[in-house]
């Protein structure tokens, strides 16, 4: 019975992608893939495939020399010594901003001060946190500032820091002990020791237990009592709460405590529910986290939209986020619907033919971008080229064929972010997967372009049997690169390797320990077996990039796109959650550069937002509207 509703699962999951790959090729995205089962028949113009022809001809692939293996190593020293230097003035300041002494804020008055800036997307409260350093920097109080934001694409968006780096996440193995030790107290004060201001970037994607460590973190800093939120930190919040929430952690507006408790209350509180059974240790610091946000004593709304030009556009994304979308506006978004019927009458040409695609699904995701990269390989008359992880267990190379493929077949989201397969084409767009150095704006959520890959020398460029049966049955596998050239304009690097720009950098493999469930790789007989121990630990190198012509609607929030396509169909056994349609939706400047791939239900525009989220939001208006009628 159990197997049953797993198998079922699995292929409704499995109809949903095929239903989307064949709605891409419908909509003439590809210029030469016309059958979802056609890949393995796609010629490339009848090009040979030995290795000799692959290194004259390609221009995407070069073979290192000893020149290059020593400017990499003397490449990657200067990264982290850049890395080390920008996190120091992110954390103390610039050196050439004259630093006065941290004014003395009396403790134990609650003399500090915590704001919310909240706004539908699009209403530039980003753009606020620019206004507010320049403010302090015209002050020569920068040094008193800290910007943080819960993802290291926020974080590169406001020029900041990532709340997990000042949590101390990462520095320790296990994160489950929560007790600092005296050098980390230390190190915590003294990157703390002139901050007197913190503003917090798309707060909704902050929870609650977050929240109460930050808390305890800024109350170690500045030596104060637990009562006196963030050690008496000023805090300016900035976010919205209608899109994408935190990660196993509860959303801020989650109603854990009445609105009348104060944090003292819940001290108190905390107390009492210890005693219960089943009372986490992780549940009362949510406690403490909500009555946390319920001490923001300010709160602005802006209301002008900054984003979206577009009045209709506008007025159905303010319904959207109230889940009271009408008919006109289903209407009015169905004629976005790529069909001849409508106005996007195909992807086939300019700017639809290379303007990004968002999806729900990692797979759906994944399986665009081959195709995208294969098409675009036939489309430029170069070979299909995989660059292939190397897979380990207990530094030993797999040797049976099928699970080799069934490892490199996982989505790149459940392997740390290395694709087991990476297809590549010149000039293709890519994202980053791994936070290479987010003080310098390379970092997870990165988008640039593959110039090139350089391979290390011995290379035996080859067919493989490795390789995804649903390729090209010609591709080519690349199992070592040294490093891949990609264009990223917002990098902040100053040197450069040899001749290059600084904004051309390399990206070399990273390795990851990852546990893989076999469950449904072997048989229901093995797995008894096995004892139903179905887990196996692997070690992976790959380069920590992957296509980027489609990316998961996650990865857009806080984006401005120029053109873009979303899928709105919500994918078999999903939660419904408004975030899903409305931050897709929220990322344009009006409706002529947005276009919906295939007809969806109605009623996804009609989602009601979480009825704790009306209540908070409702509040927080309250607040606002007080804020107003003081002079
Ligand atoms: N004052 C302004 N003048 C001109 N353009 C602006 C201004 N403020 C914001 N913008 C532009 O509007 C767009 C949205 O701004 P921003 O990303 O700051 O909004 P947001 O409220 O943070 O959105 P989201 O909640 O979706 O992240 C950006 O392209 C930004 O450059």
């Amino acid at each position: 019975m159990f197997i049953e509703g797993d198998d079922l699962r699995a292929r409704m999951k499995q109809e949903y992608l095929r239903m989307t790959l064949a709605n891409v090729i419908r909509s003439e995205r590809f210029s030469y893939i016309t059958d979802i089962t056609g890949l393995p028949d796609f010629v490339f113009n009848d090009r040979k495939t030995s290795s000799s022809e692959i290194n004259d001809n390609n221009e995407l692939i070069r073979t290192a020399d000893e020149y290059d293996i020593q400017q990499i190593r003397m490449w990657q020293y200067s990264l982290k010594s850049q890395k080390e230097q920008r996190r120091k003035i992110l954390l103390h300041g610039s050196p050439v901003e004259p630093i006065e002494v941290a004014v003395k804020v009396t403790w134990g008055h609650p003399i500090y001060v915590s704001i919310t800036l909240g706004g539908a997307g699009g209403c530039g409260k980003s753009r606020v946190t620019e206004a507010i350093s320049a403010f302090m920097g015209f002050h020569n109080r920068f040094h008193t500032l800290r910007s943080l934001a819960p993802s290291s694409a926020a974080a590169v968006g406001i020029n900041g820091l990532t709340m997990q780096s000042m949590l101390r996440e990462g520095h320790r193995k296990s994160n489950t002990n929560t007790i600092l030790m005296q050098s980390e107290i230390l190190t915590i004060e003294n990157e703390w020791r002139n901050i007197d201001y913190c503003l917090i970037d798309e707060i909704s994607m902050v929870g609650c237990y977050m929240l109460a460590r930050f808390h305890k973190i800024t109350t170690t800093a500045k030596h104060t009592e637990p009562s006196i939120p963030f050690g008496g930190i000023n805090m300016i919040f900035l976010g919205d709460f209608v899109q994408y929430g935190p990660v196993l952690d509860r959303p801020l507006y989650s109603n854990l405590l009445s609105t009348q408790d104060t944090l003292e209350d819940t001290l108190n509180l905390t107390k009492q529910t210890a005693k219960q059974r089943n009372v986490t240790e992780r549940d009362i610091q949510c406690k403490v986290g909500r009555a946390l946000w319920l001490q923001v004593n300010k709160v602005f709304f802006l209301i002008e939209q900054m984003r979206n030009k577009d009045p209709l556009f506008m007025d159905m994304q303010s319904r959207l986020r109230r889940g009271e979308c009408n008919d006109d506006d289903y209407k009015m978004l169905c004629k976005r619907v790529v069909s001849p019927e409508n106005e996007v009458k195909s992807l086939r040409e300019a700017p639809w033919n290379s303007a990004t695609m968002l999806v729900f699904r990692n797979e759906v995701r994944t399986n665009i971008n081959n195709y995208c990269v294969f098409d675009e390989s036939k489309k430029n008359n170069y070979l299909p080229m995989v660059v292939v992880a190397n897979d380990r267990v207990r530094n030993v190379e797999i040797d049976n064929i099928d699970l080799r493929r069934f490892l490199l077949s996982i989505p790149d989201n459940k392997t740390e972010g290395l694709p087991g397969y990476l297809p590549i084409v010149p000039n293709m767009p890519v994202l980053i997967t791994h936070n290479i150095a987010t003080e310098l704006h390379i970092s997870n959520g990165s988008i640039g372009r593959l110039i090139r890959l350089v391979i290390e020398e011995g290379e035996n460029l080859r067919l493989d049997n490795t390789g995804d049966p649903k390729f090209p049955n010609n591709t080519v596998c690349i199992r070592k690169p040294l490093y891949a050239l990609v264009e990223l304009p917002q990098c902040k690097l100053a040197s450069s390797l040899t001749d290059l720009e600084p904004t051309i950098i390399p990206i070399v493999p990273e390795q990851k320990t990852i546990k893989i469930d076999l469950k449904s790789f072997i048989s229901p007989m093995q797995k008894r077996l096995l004892n139903n121990k179905t887990s196996i630990t692997i070690t992976r190198s790959q380069l920590p990039i992957v296509p980027a012509f489609a990316l998961t609607t996650h990865k857009c929030q806080g984006k401005t796109l120029s053109y873009g396509i979303i899928d709105l169909v919500p994918p078999p056994y999903s939660k419904p959650d408004l975030a899903n349609i409305y931050v897709p939706i929220s990322r344009f400047t009006s409706r002529d550069t947005m276009a919906i791939l295939r007809h969806f239900p109605a009623s996804i525009l009609n989602q009601k937002p979480h009825p704790d989220m009306i209540a908070e939001l409702k509040r927080l208006e309250n607040l606002h509207r007080l804020n107003q009628t003081i002079k």
